[in-house]
């Protein structure tokens, strides 16, 4: 209502003329009866507290020990593992010129009491070095451990102590990762030493561009004195790949809640007995990453510099902040220690039918792997990283990592929900008061990111594992507009298509890239892969003939034209596509034969217009059509050369094969 003055207010009537209505403090004798049926303020028990401190103290209690104890298990022997955990920490993070590991404390530096922090976990050890004339002014202090946090601490943590951390309406945790907003490539240094020279792929096309020891450790003593001058660093030990026979242990230190919270979602997740028995990890990764690296050290060429040590088993990661740089920083590490237990890595989504008909869809970044394997009518294994052993599939991770730019509840709801309380949300746009998100906004960028946990997407296969592999799909975003829909690959072609890598790469994932630009990158995943692509290839190739697996190329870019004058397939019609392969429907279709590729294309899909199909009838411009396509055949021939001296496999058929299942013009 409107008052006097056009002030709206509830109530007004309710005021009396002086304003309030007088609070009555002596009871009528009639309501007196009445009284005894009202629950008053003090008719409940008293808290059992004599101050507010000591009433707040009561709000939180400590988590049950989560194993109970055995006989042979004293609480010496908790005390003694706490002591080992701690001290495992500390080891981690030492230095390697000065003292030993530096004193670690569990805890949050701000609720600690007054009084000096017990550490008698850690500082025995530096006894071990009678006290030296020159320790430095690090070893006398202490470096707070948050230890494996849970998602409401760390958002805490992120809300006091992170500029740009909110929460959103949906619950998310909205962050931001800093100057880069994408994955930095061309910072990436492996070091070359004498396994890793013959191991690993170098050169042209490779990602792995050589670093010396002498300079990682360089780097690393950075990122570690960085990180010890902190007050506090997050720890996160987790998991690396559901198939527990292969599974790796990994540690995570580092410098913002926002990492801890990322890694939480996106790493699996141990559960509390078996944190208990963690003891070393397998690989640690050091984020330092809002301090820059120096640029006067030898083989840096920029501030970032992400650098991986296989003989360490360590990472460094110096002034990046996106966090995506841990999640693929990891998937090259298994990249090199799957294959050598003869187990392939693979760039993919992964999802399975009700049948336990799995398929993996192969692609580049902002090719569909995680829109098209959230798919409401299947079983989510994951959306990015898996491994293909003798047992089947396993995802590699715990959580995933979606695209949420110009995300719609009504085109993807599975992801669409998944953003919620636990979510990390990157560099995203919402209203300053309602914290609704504007998913349509790339003021930050275009690379916005949703990281959360699998079990987040309501069908989630838990434990991510599943049965060998029924269709193998290879998404292509082809910004030319001329590789069909879809395609049916022989297994020569699905190996000439997965060495060759094709997509465009769109705006947003990797820094730099603004429009889309086509590439080549071997595997679907140059990026990563530390070994010569020929021998993932082959891998492939071995257990797909084994398991008796279908190609499939799909093209989820542009029909009808060119980026610029076509337009992007439709997603429902992809989706489509998909479930026509998935239900086997699209085995049993006719076929017909495209010139220049050689692409065996359907003449019809239920739900997708026949014409869409052969890309040669959505171009008006016949002539542009032709020259586009020749143009892109050109491409990949030209890629292709520097594989035709590899041999492929056991003999070389397959290879001479493989080079006749590409273009022919
Ligand atoms: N036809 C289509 N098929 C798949 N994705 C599409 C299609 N059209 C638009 N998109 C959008 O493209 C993006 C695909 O990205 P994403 O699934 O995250 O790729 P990846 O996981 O391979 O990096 C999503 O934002 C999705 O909404
Ligand atoms: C995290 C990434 O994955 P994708 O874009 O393939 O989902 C990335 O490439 O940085
Ligand atoms: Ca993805
Ligand atoms: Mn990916």
């Amino acid at each position: 209502m409107a008052g006097e003055n056009g002030e709206f207010s509830f109530n007004s009537s309710f005021r009396g003329r002086n304003g309030l209505p007088k609070i009555q403090t002596h009871k009528k004798a009639e309501d007196a009866e009445t009284d005894k049926q009202i629950c008053h303020d003090d008719s409940a028990q008293p808290v059992k507290a004599q101050t507010l401190d000591e009433l707040h103290s009561l709000q939180r209690k400590k988590s049950a020990p989560t194993t109970p104890l055995t006989a042979t298990q004293t609480p010496f022997a908790e005390e003694d593992r706490q002591k080992q955990q701690l001290q495992s920490i500390s080891a981690s993070l030492a230095s390697l010129t000065r003292e030993t590991g530096p004193k670690v404390v569990k805890g949050d530096p701000a609720t600690r009491t007054a009084e000096t922090p017990r550490v008698s976990a850690v500082s025995h050890q530096h006894h071990h070095f009678a006290p030296t004339l020159n320790i430095s002014d690090s070893a006398l202090k202490f470096t707070h451990i948050l230890y494996n946090l849970s998602p409401a601490e760390l958002y805490e943590q992120a809300i006091k102590y992170e500029k740009g951390s909110f929460i959103t309406s949906s619950g998310a945790l909205a962050t931001l990762s800093g100057a880069k907003t994408g994955r930095s490539p061309r910072d990436k240094r492996v070091v070359k030493d004498e396994t890793t020279a013959d191991d690993l792929w170098w050169g042209k096309g490779s990602p792995n561009i050589e670093m010396d020891e002498h300079t990682f450790l360089v780097n690393r003593e950075r990122a570690v004195d960085y990180l010890c001058s902190l007050e506090k660093v997050f720890v996160n030990d987790q998991f690396l790949n559901w198939d527990p026979e292969h599974r790796i242990k990994v540690r995570i230190v580092s410098a913002r809640a926002y990492h801890s919270l990322f890694m939480h979602n996106m790493c699996i997740r141990p559960t509390p007995e078996e944190l208990e028995n963690f003891g070393t990890p397998d690989f640690t990764i050091y984020n330092a990453g809002q301090f820059p690296c120096n640029r006067y050290t030898h083989y840096m060429t920029s501030s970032t510099s992400i650098d991986l040590n296989l003989a360490r088993r360590e990472m460094v990661i110096l002034g990046t902040q996106y966090a995506g740089e841990m999640k693929k920083g990891l998937f090259g590490v298994m990249h090199y220690l799957m294959p050598k237990r003869q187990i392939l890595s693979l760039h993919s989504g992964c999802n399975m039918g009700k049948d336990g008909d799995v398929a993996l869809f192969f692609g580049l970044s902002g090719t569909g792997k995680t829109t098209l394997s959230t798919d409401h009518n299947r079983y989510l294994i994951g959306d990015d990283e898996h491994c293909w052993s003798e047992n089947g599939v396993s995802n590699i991770e715990g959580g995933c990592y979606a695209k949420c730019v110009d995300l719609s509840r009504e085109k993807e709801p599975d992801i669409w929900n998944a953003i919620k309380f636990g979510t990390v949300l990157e560099n995203v746009v919402f209203d300053e008061h309602t914290r609704e998100v504007d998913y349509s906004d790339k003021s930050v960028t275009e690379n916005t990111r949703a990281a959360y946990p699998i079990e987040f997407i309501p069908n989630a296969k838990i434990p991510c594992v599943g049965p060998h592999p029924k269709n193998v799909i290879l998404l292509a975003c082809d910004a030319f507009g001329v590789l069909p829909p879809v395609s049916k690959l022989s297994l020569a072609q699905t190996m000439y298509h997965f060495i060759s890598g094709y997509t465009a790469l769109v705006a947003g994932t990797e820094d730099g890239i603004k429009e889309p630009t086509a590439t080549f990158s071997a595997c679907f995943g140059a990026a990563f892969i530390m070994l010569h692509p020929t021998k993932y290839a082959a891998m492939l190739a071995e257990k797909m003939q084994k398991h008796g697996a279908t190609g499939w190329l799909v093209n989820t870019g542009w029909s009808g034209g060119s980026y610029g004058s076509g337009n992007r397939i439709k997603l429902a019609y992809t989706r489509k596509i998909i479930d026509a392969i998935h239900s086997g429907a699209l085995l049993e279709a006719n076929y017909t034969t495209t010139e220049i590729f050689g692409l065996e294309i359907p003449t019809e899909i239920e739900g997708v217009p026949s014409e869409i199909l052969d890309p040669a009838n959505t171009w008006s411009d016949k002539d542009a059509y032709k020259d586009t396509l020749l143009k892109l055949g050109g491409l990949f021939k030209k890629n292709f050369e520097v594989f035709l001296s590899y041999k492929i496999g056991a003999d070389n058929n397959l290879a001479e094969e493989i080079l006749a299942a590409g273009p022919t013009f």
